[in-house]
């Protein structure tokens, strides 16, 4: 307040005290924690100054965002914690709003429930909704509890549907945002239908109130700007008289025609009948009343507005000033005929009224949501401040046109509420289709943390049976989360190790099988579908293996299904007794179902404290909730930095993470490249691609450099802070401890969901994952009629390496098959990569480090060479992943497929193909399908000796890149 109002009065009650003799209460359009606990409204209140308390979404915004009242409930991290900004918000408001509605109780008791009121808006963003309206209203009803309380409804057509079935329920209501007369009636109307749908329910009709707040000084604003403006084009010495005539008329003269209206309206036999009943009227209450115009009289908007039954209600600075110099008359009644004039001249000059109605009510929505957004931001800020490191922090630097753009974009995602129909899982933020039924991610935390007994349990149980090994069965979303669990958290003491098979290479199984004691290892078979080939095929061979150890009885008792329900999966476990089956969510799709059971049951299982583990992961999800402004949302921020810089050309997305959380990227590969790659478009994922020197980057990078605060690396921190200095796009992304790695995964499908509306495509299908599958399951087909995997004849064969090319791609080697060398074809193959181009080792061979690293070396000295984004990926574990992109993203990939000779084959119990032969055909439908895609596309098959053929391959790369 800019003056106490308690003790400054010169004339301390005589203005007031006339507003009284003529009818009129003065209520007062201001609140916060302050005035409430100094005693000040109390004062107020006890001598009569005031009868009722207002406020709205600006009135909070000024008072939690603008003062240090609320600091003492923000500063203390329990109070936050835990919770979102709305949720916070609510909390203070509501506890001011009581704490008012308390001070107010007796004046509402004397008044017999005439005054005493006490108002708070429902969320400015319902003001089209009439069922939410309805809803949020019953809901802050029941949260304040408290007689005096009026809720208060915008007066859009659907915030006036709202009102009857308010009213008829027994609930206070202030209708605001009030500007024509045609609209007044329409909510008087409401207003008595709602007391007679009451009263025919038996309810009492004098213990409902309303009012219906009238907007005034915004009118005057509105309808001066225009005068004004036709004053400045105009010369003629009558028009302008005529025009000044009409300044600062407008407001009053609306105000007393519809005061008017209202005195005919409250004598209709209609409301006979309910004031029999002991109905209150709906009041008028002026509102907007403070002067905006400092020639006018800054208490013209009391002064002229007095009148019997009527309220106004007044900023503090408007009271001080009536409460000083304020000279009270019965005003409104006055001069009616001059009022009709008004409105009349203003139709002569052109300007209807009615349609400035309609815009200031357009506007008023629009400020109050702003302010709403404002508050709930400043809530925000305040919430991650205290909450320090316990939240994981994102910042970042864009070039100016880059960071323009994404600004545009955040502020249209919070104009238009885009974060909130996200979460109310409106497809039509996407593409239309289905994506509403994918969405079951947004609460999984919640979900889990309600049903965690039954994981605990099982975890104690399989403690008890002293399992030294778990492994885990399944490929892309059912393995890559539970990877980044093992990876990052290790071996828990007193718990089994984890380990991941993700590839049907039969050199990659038999290593797993040689690190795990058999009979002593737990496998668990995850696979949403339940009808994956690889889970399904491993599950074959270990139970096969586990059951020729401890019997066909006891095998079932070594292995946990993870799947969703009625899958082929579940029913497996059902035939072969499994020890457990956890249930997935359905509406979850595989990349988004880390931190359901695929994500979970595993991390349990090896020891993490997944309680402690998903309630971190809940203040990431409350960051991210709807009530959150964009610009302060995290997840809404990361993703519009993706898809707006991906729109604008910076589609490779590096993905440098420290040592320790090194296997999140390969997570995020698979979250970003299956969700965007498609119809053409999409994000291509950089991951463990070793950070360089900003010469030996494309334009085309945005760098996310996702930090361990707890272990970071200094190299990798010193070669972003050059890569960021040299004008690189860079976002920073600081975790606090491993244990923060659940915010990530959040923080990460938010944005994602978020980048895939600004492509502009549906985030949850992968098209062309599919087509691969297909191709590989008729290879298969064709296999077992006729034992032969049919294959091309290579172009050529160089030191032991077949070269195959694709169809429709053998002119790109013409001139190499002059030369006919390894070199050759390779170079040939790399010189088609261009500026904004990417380049991908597709290996099928065993992920073990020595291959790795030679693979490595190959794709970094074709990224030093040509300046372009490289990938690598393990067969068939990448065809879950990547592959989605590779095939139904941008045609700017230029591919190295590399398969081999298998040396030790390994055959499937059941089955009459072998692992080999799986990985073979696999290979074969992606070369098939991205052939078929017109991808530049070259396959080299190595042989036996695989190690040997690398570092030949490495040294012709070298070679041909001269
Ligand atoms: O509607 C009510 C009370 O019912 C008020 O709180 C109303 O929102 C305020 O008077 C206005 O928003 C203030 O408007 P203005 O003075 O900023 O034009
Ligand atoms: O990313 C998902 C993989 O394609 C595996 O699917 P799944 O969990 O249904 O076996």
């Amino acid at each position: 307040m800019t003056r106490s109002l308690v003790q400054s009065d010169n004339q301390p009650i005589t203005s007031l005290q006339s507003l009284h003799y003529y009818g009129q209460s003065i209520w007062l359009d201001y609140i916060r924690r302050s005035l409430i606990n100094s005693g000040e409204l109390q004062e107020l209140v006890d001598s009569g100054k005031v009868q009722g308390v207002t406020s709205n979404p600006a009135i909070f915004q000024t008072a939690i965002a603008g003062s240090t009242d609320y600091d003492q409930v923000l500063n203390v991290l329990e109070q936050v914690q835990d919770r979102d900004a709305l949720s916070i918000y609510e909390e203070l408001a509501i506890a001011d709003i009581q704490a008012a509605a308390d001070i107010l109780l007796p004046t509402y008791i004397r008044t017999q429930k005439q005054d005493g009121y006490v108002s708070l808006e429902v969320s400015p963003y319902l003001a089209d909704k009439t069922a939410e309206t309805i809803a949020e209203a019953h809901r802050l009803w029941q949260a304040v509890a408290r007689p005096n309380l009026m809720i208060k409804v915008p007066a859009t057509p659907e915030g006036i549907a709202a009102i009857e079935a308010l009213i008829g329920n027994g609930i206070n209501v202030n209708i605001t945002l009030l500007f024509s007369q045609s609209a007044y009636e329409k909510v008087a109307d409401a207003y008595l239908a709602g007391l007679e749908r009451f009263a025919a329910q038996g309810g009492n009709v004098s213990q409902v109130a309303s009012v219906a707040s009238f907007f005034i000084s915004r009118i005057d604003t509105a309808i001066d700007g225009l005068l004004n403006a036709q004053l400045s084009a105009n010369s003629d010495s009558h028009t302008c008289n005529f025009l000044r005539g009409l300044l600062g008329k407008s407001a009053i003269a609306n105000a007393k025609l519809t005061y008017r209206k209202y005195q005919q309206l409250y004598t209709s036999p209609r409301w006979q009948k309910l004031a029999e009943k002991g109905a209150h009227p709906q009041r008028l209450l002026w509102a907007s009343t403070g002067s905006k115009n400092p020639h006018y009289r800054d208490v013209v908007y009391v002064e002229e507005l007095i009148g019997a039954d009527t309220v106004n209600t007044v900023p503090p600075v408007t009271l001080a000033a009536f409460l000083d110099h304020g000279q009270p008359r019965l005003s409104l009644p006055e001069q009616i005929e001059a009022a009709e004039a008004v409105l009349l001249k203003l139709e002569q000059v052109g300007i209807s009224l009615s349609q400035i109605a309609d815009h200031l009510l357009q506007q008023g929505i629009k400020l109050f949501q702003d302010a709403f957004d404002a508050l709930l931001s400043a809530v925000a800020r305040k919430r991650e401040t205290i909450l320090g490191d316990q939240i994981d922090r994102m910042t970042y630097r864009l070039p100016p046109a880059l960071d323009e753009a994404v600004q545009m974009h955040l502020f249209e995602w919070r104009q238009s509420g885009k974060i909130r129909r996200l979460w109310a899982q409106d497809a039509s933020l996407w593409t239309d289709t289905d994506e509403n039924y994918w969405l079951g991610w947004l609460g999984i935390t919640d979900d889990q943390l309600a049903h965690l007994d039954p994981l605990k349990q099982v975890v104690q149980a399989v403690r008890s049976r002293d399992f030294t090994h778990v492994v885990l069965l399944g490929m892309g979303g059912s393995s890559l989360g539970p990877e980044v669990m093992k990876q990052t958290f290790g071996k828990t003491p007193n718990f089994p190790e984890l380990h991941i098979l993700d590839s049907t290479d039969p050199a990659q199984i038999r290593a797993i099988e040689s690190r795990i004691n058999l009979p002593r290892t737990l496998f668990i078979v995850s696979s949403k579908s339940g009808s994956t080939l690889e889970p399904h095929i491993f599950k074959q061979y270990f139970f096969d293996r586990v059951q020729q150890i401890v019997g066909v009885e006891a095998a079932g008792q070594q292995f946990i299904a993870i799947t969703d329900p009625s899958s082929q999966l579940q029913q497996i476990a059902i035939n072969d007794r499994f020890y457990q089956t956890f249930l997935g969510l359905p509406c979850i799709g595989g990349r988004y179902s880390v931190l359901s059971n695929f994500g979970m049951v595993p991390a349990a299982l090896m020891g993490v404290d997944i309680a402690r583990f998903l309630r971190l992961t809940e203040e990431m999800v409350h960051s991210c909730a709807p009530s959150v402004p964009a610009e302060d949302n995290p997840g809404v921020v990361l993703g519009t930095i993706l898809g707006v810089l991906a729109n604008q050309g910076y589609d490779k997305v590096t993905l440098t993470t420290s040592p320790s959380i090194a296997s999140l990227g390969a997570w995020l590969e698979q979250l970003l490249a299956e969700s965007t790659g498609k119809i053409g478009k999409g994000i291509i994922p950089i991951d463990q691609e070793a950070l360089s020197t900003p010469e030996k980057y494309g334009r085309d990078r945005l760098f996310i450099y996702i930090r361990l605060e707890s272990a970071p690396n200094l190299a990798q921190d010193a070669a972003i802070a050059l890569l960021e200095q040299s004008g690189f796009p860079v976002v920073r992304i600081a975790v606090a401890t491993p244990e923060h790695l659940g915010q990530e995964f959040f923080r990460w499908e938010i944005a994602t969901a978020v980048a895939g509306a600004i492509l502009e495509i549906n985030p949850f299908d992968q098209p062309d994952v599919e087509a691969s599958k297909i191709a590989t399951k008729q290879l298969m087909l064709d296999y077992e009629k006729t034992r032969i995997l049919s294959t091309a004849e290579p172009l050529t064969t160089q030191l032991e390496i077949q070269i195959y090319s694709a169809p429709h791609d053998k002119d790109a080697f013409a001139k190499a098959a002059i030369e006919n060398s390894l070199t050759s074809y390779l170079r040939s193959h790399l010189n088609r990569l261009k500026p904004g181009d990417y380049f991908a080792l597709l290996a099928y061979i065993e992920m073990n480090p020595v291959y790795y690293e030679c693979l490595q070396a190959i794709r970094h000295a074709i990224r030093d060479a040509k300046q372009v984004a490289t990938c690598l990926g393990f067969g068939p574990r990448f065809l879950h992943s990547t592959g989605q992109v590779y095939k139904g993203g941008p045609n700017t990939g230029v591919f190295l497929q590399i398969t081999n000779e298998p040396e030790n084959d390994l055959d499937i119990p059941g089955q009459n193909y072998s692992f080999g032969v799986v990985k073979a055909a696999q290979a074969q439908g992606d070369f098939q399908v991205l052939a078929e895609r017109n991808r530049r596309l070259l396959r080299l098959h190595l042989s036996q000796n695989t190690q040997a053929d690398l570092e030949l391959l490495q040294t012709a790369v070298r070679i041909a890149l001269i």
